[in-house]
Parts: C-alpha cells; structure tokens; sequence
C-alpha cells in the first residue's frame, strides 16, 4: 500500500499523558470529517481543526510507497536518540484511513512504542500501544475504549448538553479523561470553562497544548 503523509517531525508530544515526551509525529493526509479545504469549513462535520493536512508537501512529508520505506523514514527522523525509547504518534487528519497492520509491525520490528490520536469513528487495529480518542461532537464513536480520552471543549452543539455528554464519557474505559479547550478566537473562555468543570468533575484533567505555548511544532 501507499501511504500519503503531510509531514514527519520530531518534537515533544504536547498534549495528555505523555505531554513533554519526545516522539516522531507521522502526519497524515486526508480526513474523513473534513476534506482540509478552508471553503468547506463550515459545512464540514469538524470545523475547528488547527492543522493542515491536506496533500504531501510538509516537511519528511511525501507519498511512501511501503510500510518498510515510511518505517525507515520515521527512525531517521528518530536519529540518535535513545534506541530503547523510541515513541511514534500518528496522527493527521485521520490516521486510521491509512494505518494499517503491515505498517504497525514495520514500527514495532524497528523497536517504536506506537502512539496515536484519532477521531474515533474507525476501530483501532490491534497493536497500537497509546490510544488517544478525541471525540467529535455530529460524529459517531465508535472507538469508546483506550488509554485516553481528550475532549475539546466546547464544540458546536455542546450547548447545554455538556454535563449529559461528560457523564457519558465518564463510563467508558478510558485510563485517564483530558478536557482540551477548543483553540481559537475564545480560547481564553474556553480555557476557563475547562478549568472549571475539571474542578467540579475531578475525574478530568486539563490538557494544555503545551507545543503551542512553546512555540515548537
Ligand atoms: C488535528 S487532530 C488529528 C487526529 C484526529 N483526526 C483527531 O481529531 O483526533 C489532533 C488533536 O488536535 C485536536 N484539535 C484539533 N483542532 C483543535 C483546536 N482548534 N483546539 C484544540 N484542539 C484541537 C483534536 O481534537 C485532536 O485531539
Ligand atoms: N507537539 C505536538 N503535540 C501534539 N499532540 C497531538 C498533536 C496532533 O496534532 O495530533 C500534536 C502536534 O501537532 N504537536
Ligand atoms: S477529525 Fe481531527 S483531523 Fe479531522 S478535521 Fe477534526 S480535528 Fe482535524
Ligand atoms: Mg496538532
């Protein structure tokens, strides 16, 4: 299979659990909730991404015509750190359009633990070893099992129905319930509104996008 990837950097993965460990981020293209065009935002299911995920123009980014040769690429940007630390997140748009068997096993036989952010509208294949669900509100979930479980907040009809929507989440199995605020225009609001409920529903935790505040990727 071929794999269109937008981009391939390494960073410190930002948000959640694991915020401030290093990891190779796998970029990539396309999205099933958006088709990533700025004129088909607001009709779009999703409509507040922060990322640009359309085509395979970023940086490490481009079309891989094998698990093996994306594998590779994704170790080379891994470089010399510690060989028994290596931690890839894919990520998108929607990794799962794309991520498959072949490619888990091509990471794993070069030693990566395998991260990953999705919407939650497609399974999760076996043998990923950090599953982070974001739920989108107008979408089906599907995926209501994982390590973690980070809701933006508040979304487009959130309005009213946060406390019954939370409460649902709250039974799922999910090791740990971030509440991310929606960036944007009111990200401060957001921000406030999500300290709040973390502290009257302390089963939740803030997640900051701490890669944001940082000015890294
Ligand atoms: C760009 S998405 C890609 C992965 C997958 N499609 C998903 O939605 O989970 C990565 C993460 O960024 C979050 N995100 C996207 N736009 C955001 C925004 N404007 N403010 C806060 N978080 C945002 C998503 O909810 C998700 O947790
Ligand atoms: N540093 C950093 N951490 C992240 N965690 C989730 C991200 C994503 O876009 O999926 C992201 C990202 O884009 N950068
Ligand atoms: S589902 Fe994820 S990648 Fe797709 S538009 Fe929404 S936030 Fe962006
Ligand atoms: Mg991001």
């Amino acid at each position: 299979m071929t794999y269109s990837v937008k981009e391939i950097f390494l960073t410190l993965q930002g948000e959640g659990a694991h915020a401030g460990r290093a990891a190779v981020f796998c970029r990539f293209s396309g999205c099933n909730l958006w088709s990533g065009r700025e004129e088909e935002r607001a009709s779009a299911v999703c409509q507040f991404c922060d990322t640009d995920f359309v085509g395979t123009d970023g940086e490490g980014g481009g079309k891989f015509e094998s698990a093996e040769l994306l594998a590779w690429a994704i170790d080379q940007m891994w470089g010399l750190g510690d060989p028994h630390h290596k931690y890839v997140v894919f990520t998108g748009g929607e990794p799962l359009l794309q991520l498959d068997d072949v490619l888990i096993e091509a990471l794993h036989s070069h030693g990566f633990k395998i991260a990953i952010e999705t919407n939650g509208t497609i399974r999760v294949p076996a043998g990923i070893d950090w599953i982070c669900v974001s739920p989108k509100h107008g979408a089906d979930l599907v995926q209501v099992q994982g390590d973690e479980l980070k809701l933006v907040i508040p979304q487009a009809g959130h309005a009213g129905q946060l406390p019954q929507l939370l409460a649902r989440f709250e039974k799922m199995s999910f090791k740990h319930h971030f509440l991310q605020a929606l960036d944007g225009p009111n990200k401060e609001a957001n921000t406030d509104l999500a300290i709040k409920i973390c502290q009257s529903r302390p089963l939740w935790r803030l997640s900051t996008q701490t890669h944001k505040l940082l000015g890294i990727r």
